[in-house]
């Protein structure tokens, strides 16, 4: 298979390996949208800026310039930049015939102080911007360090399209990736955003200390505010038992190398948001999603009393403990939907 792999941070770069060092011998080329990067990764045969001291396969070519000269012929173009640039990508690959498959999980950022627009999913921008794409989500509980090293991962392909979801299963499904198909993109999609809200919240609890009946606590708690949400907007429930919802969620909430859990513990050092957001030197999706997950819930009618709280502890109305405070505080409720 010919694919291409657009944006060259750690995910990007940790997929174009991974397809690189297929068993089928796939022709993979990875674009970088800044060329000194590129001279830089063609140079040293690593991606020093995003995924240091991890060498690049051989063959995997790594490319600048005018993408639209990369995907005719495509056999998959993958766009592997976050999700503020995915509406842009998109529009920029209408008329493409390759299926396309997006990495970003979130929400796009709703404006601030806005709430009559709403911040889309990745597959409600592309219904909008380019909806002759035969298009679909890559995702799943999967750090880029640890795909990059070859170590065992599953992820989900999930689209309305029989042929994106064969596409990516054949580009990836191999000795150390398992790829499981999922015709749920709705679901999908919330499961990957809404963990990286929640990992925020777990972040703090344990940088707070709070101990782990509380990080069990949120994570279960939180599958349920997941679930709400994602039925509303009329995903499957089992989706969120799956690799995209639980297991995204347990991954990012209680593993280190996870940048939003990071956001949430440098909150509860003391850190401002800015400075948190600084010193990742990556994107921290729930950062740009969680208002916009508050405001959609609203909308619906759905109870989101983590979210919330995330979302008034980014903007600066709460601090980290009386985000602790906010949350223990609420009346009794049932535990059942
Ligand atoms: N890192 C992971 O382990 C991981 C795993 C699964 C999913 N994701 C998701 O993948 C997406 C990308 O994450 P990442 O870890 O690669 O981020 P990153 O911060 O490591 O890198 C972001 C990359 O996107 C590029 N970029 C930004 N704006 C762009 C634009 N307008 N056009 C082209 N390129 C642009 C940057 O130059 C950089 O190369 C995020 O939505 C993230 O949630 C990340
Ligand atoms: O580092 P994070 O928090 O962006 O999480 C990375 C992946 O989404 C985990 O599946």
């Amino acid at each position: 298979m010919k694919i291409i792999v657009l944006g060259a941070g750690a995910w990007g770069t940790a997929v174009a390996m991974s397809a690189a060092q297929h068993p089928a011998g796939h022709a993979v080329t990875l674009w970088a949208r800044d060329a000194a990067q590129a001279d830089q990764m063609r140079a040293e045969r690593q991606n020093t800026r995003y995924l240091p001291r991890i060498p690049l396969p051989p063959s995997l070519t790594v490319a600048d310039g005018a993408f639209a000269t990369l995907w005719p012929g495509a056999d998959l173009v993958i766009v592997a930049t976050p999700m503020a640039a995915l509406r842009g990508m998109l529009q920029a690959l209408r008329g493409c015939a390759a299926p396309v498959a997006w990495l970003c999980k979130g929400f796009e950022a709703a404006a601030a102080g806005s709430s009559d627009t709403f911040g889309l999913l990745a597959h409600e921008i592309q219904a909008l911007v380019a909806p002759e794409l035969i298009a679909g989500v890559f995702s799943g509980p999967s750090f880029a360090q640890e795909v990059a090293l070859g170590q065992p991962t599953a992820l989900v392909a999930a689209s309305a399209h029989a042929k994106v979801r064969d596409a990516l299963v054949s580009a990836f499904h191999s000795p150390s990736v398992r790829v499981y198909a999922n015709e749920d993109i709705v679901g999908v999609e919330v499961g990957g955003a809404v963990k990286n809200v929640l990992a925020i919240a777990t972040g703090l609890c344990d940088g707070l200390e709070l101990g782990l009946n509380a990080r069990a606590a949120l994570i279960t708690r939180g599958l349920a505010e997941m679930t709400r949400l994602g039925l509303a907007l009329g995903a499957r429930p089992d989706t969120f038992m799956g690799l995209s919802g639980l297991g995204d969620l347990v991954l990012t909430a209680t593993g280190d190398l996870s940048r939003n859990r990071r956001v949430g513990m440098l909150l509860a050092e003391g850190k401002t948001l800015q400075q948190a957001v600084e010193s990742l030197g990556h994107v921290a999706e729930g950062v740009y999603s969680a208002r916009t997950v508050a405001q959609r819930a609203a909308a619906l009618g759905v109870d989101m009393p983590i979210t919330r709280a995330v979302v008034a502890l980014l903007d600066g109305q709460l601090t980290p403990s009386d985000a602790v405070v906010t949350l223990m505080g609420r009346g009794p409720a049932s535990e059942l939907m």
